[in-house]
C-alpha cells in the first residue's frame, strides 16, 4: 500500500494539523475569510452544550463545504440491517457462524456489509449492530457517512487503507480502526478482506476508567493514532453513500469530499493497535471477569451498564494456581458477541474458527466446550502463554437479535450446542 502514513498520537488529544503550510487559523475558527481561500466547516460529535470532558468537535478548512452535493436517493442494500427493529427472534440458544466467504464477484466494503446481529435504535442513539465486511474491491470515487453510528472496524482478513475527511488510516488485522459518526470516508482493499464491524449507536467509545489499576494500563492514549489532514487533488465527480435513519441514500458531486486542508479538534478516527494492549490478569488464582480486557467502551446512563464494551482477548500469560483458567461457566445479564481475528480461543479451542462469530445472548448458558472442559481441568499448570491469538467481544446491555441473513444466509452451525453434551453428570456422594 504505497507510502508509509504519519500520524498524531493521543486518544482525546485536540490534534492540529495542516497539509499546506498557513492554512490552519491560528488563535481563532472561524476568521472573515480563511486562509488559501478555503471553508471553515464545524463537525460535532457532541451536543453543543455537552460537558467538557465529553465534548466532541472538530474545525476542518476545507476547498468546498460539505453541504456542495446533489440531492439524496434511496439506495438498497439486502443485507445492511439497523436496530432491533430490523432483527428477528432471538432463540435462547448459543448461536455460532462459520467464517463467511469473501464473494468471487466485485464487492467493495459497503457492497461487503452483512449485518449479524442488531438492538437499540439510532433514532433514540441506544444499542448497536455487528456487521461483517466482505470486500475485494477498493472504493474509488465513492465515500460513505454513517450518521447513525459510529464504526469501529476489526480487520480479520486483508489490509485497508482508509481515506477519512480528516486523513488516511492504514489497519491491518491485530489493527482496529474508529471512524465517527458523520465522518465521510472510504476503504481500499489490498486483496481480499473481511473483518467485524461495531456500529455503535449511543454514546462515543471512550477509554474505559482504570480504577485502582491507577493511570497507566489496558489500552494506554497515546497509542490511538489520528490521521495527520490530506485531500485529494484529482478533480472529478464522485459518489456519496449516507447512512441515516437506518437506510442507505445516494448523491453525487462534482468534487471530492476529501477535500480538507487542515483541521483541529478531539473528533477524528483512530487507528490503535491491539499489540499494545497492556493485559492484566491474575498472579495468584481464579479467572478474572473480563471487563479487565476492555480496550473501549461506550457507556448507557446506567453507571457500569455499557450501551457497547468492545473487550479483546489478546495473547497472554496464564499463571493461575489451583484454578480452572478458562472462562468459567456462566449466564450473563449483557450479551456476548464475540469474534476471533487470528488463533484458537480458549474456551473453544476447536470449534471457533479466525472470521467465525458466536452470540450468547443474555441469560443464555455458555462457557468452554466439552474438550477445553477437559483439558483445562487435568493440565499441569505451569505458567502457559497464550499465543498467536486474538479473540474480541462486543458485550452490550441489550440483547442482541440476529438477522434474516444471520439465521439462514448459510454460516449458522445447527450443532453448536452439541459442544457441551459431553459434561457429563460426574457427581460421587
Ligand atoms: O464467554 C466468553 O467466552 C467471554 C468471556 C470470557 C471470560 O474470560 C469471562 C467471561 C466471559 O463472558
Ligand atoms: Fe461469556
Amino acid at each position: 500500500m504505497s507510502e508509509a502514513l504519519n500520524y498524531q498520537a493521543g486518544f482525546g488529544n485536540q490534534h492540529v494539523t495542516e497539509a499546506v503550510a498557513g492554512s490552519l487559523p491560528v488563535g481563532r475558527n472561524s476568521p472573515q475569510q480563511v486562509a488559501h481561500g478555503l471553508y471553515a466547516e464545524l463537525l460535532s460529535g457532541a451536543a453543543f452544550t455537552a460537558p467538557r470532558a465529553e465534548n466532541l468537535r472538530t474545525w476542518m478548512y476545507r476547498r468546498q463545504p460539505s453541504v456542495v452535493v446533489g440531492s439524496y436517493q434511496p439506495l438498497s442494500h439486502d443485507f445492511l440491517k439497523t436496530g432491533a427493529a430490523e432483527g428477528q427472534a432471538a432463540p435462547p440458544d448459543p448461536l455460532r457462524w462459520a467464517p463467511s466467504a469473501i464473494p468471487e464477484a466485485r464487492s467493495d466494503f459497503v457492497a461487503g456489509l452483512r449485518t449479524l446481529v442488531v438492538n437499540g435504535d439510532p433514532d433514540a442513539q441506544v444499542g448497536m449492530a455487528a456487521h461483517l465486511y466482505l470486500a475485494n474491491a477498493s472504493m474509488e470515487r465513492s465515500a460513505f457517512v454513517n450518521a447513525d453510528g459510529e464504526l469501529l472496524i476489526v480487520p480479520q482478513q486483508g489490509a485497508l487503507r482508509i481515506t477519512t475527511e480528516l486523513g488516511r488510516l492504514d489497519v491491518k488485522p491485530g489493527e482496529i480502526a474508529l471512524i465517527p459518526r458523520g465522518l465521510a470516508f472510504k476503504v481500499a482493499v489490498d486483496g481480499p478482506s473481511r473483518g467485524y464491524i461495531c456500529e455503535n449507536y449511543g454514546a462515543p467509545f471512550r477509554l474505559p476508567e482504570l480504577g485502582p489499576i491507577g493511570s497507566n494500563g489496558l489500552a494506554n492514549p497515546r497509542d490511538f493514532l489520528a490521521p495527520v489532514a490530506h485531500f485529494e487533488a484529482e478533480a472529478g465527480a464522485y459518489e456519496i453513500i449516507k447512512k441515516f435513519g437506518g437506510k442507505l441514500w445516494r448523491a453525487e458531486q462534482g468534487h471530492t469530499p476529501f477535500n480538507v486542508v487542515a483541521w483541529h479538534g478531539n473528533l477524528t478516527p483512530y487507528k490503535y493497535d491491539t499489540a499494545h494492549f497492556m493485559t492484566i490478569g491474575s498472579i495468584s488464582f481464579d479467572h478474572p471477569d473480563p471487563s479487565i480486557f476492555t480496550v473501549l467502551t461506550s457507556p448507557s446512563d446506567t453507571a457500569g451498564w455499557a450501551n457497547v464494551d468492545f473487550v479483546i482477548f489478546p495473547p497472554r500469560w496464564m499463571v493461575a494456581e489451583d484454578t480452572f483458567r478458562p472462562p468459567w461457566y456462566h449466564r450473563n445479564v449483557m450479551s456476548e458477541f464475540m469474534g476471533l481475528v487470528l488463533g484458537q480461543y480458549d474456551a473453544k479451542p476447536e470449534g471457533f474458527k479466525p472470521g467465525g462469530s458466536s452470540l450468547h445472548n443474555a441469560y443464555v448458558p455458555h462457557g468452554p466446550d466439552t474438550e477445553a472442559f477437559a483439558k483445562a481441568s487435568s493440565v499441569d499448570l505451569a505458567p502457559h502463554k497464550l499465543d498467536h491469538t486474538l479473540a474480541f467481544m462486543f458485550e452490550t446491555r441489550w440483547r442482541l437479535l440476529p438477522t434474516e441473513f444471520a439465521l439462514n444466509g448459510g454460516a449458522l452451525e445447527t450443532s453448536y450446542v452439541q459442544c457441551w453434551s459431553g459434561l457429563q453428570d460426574r457427581f460421587s456422594a
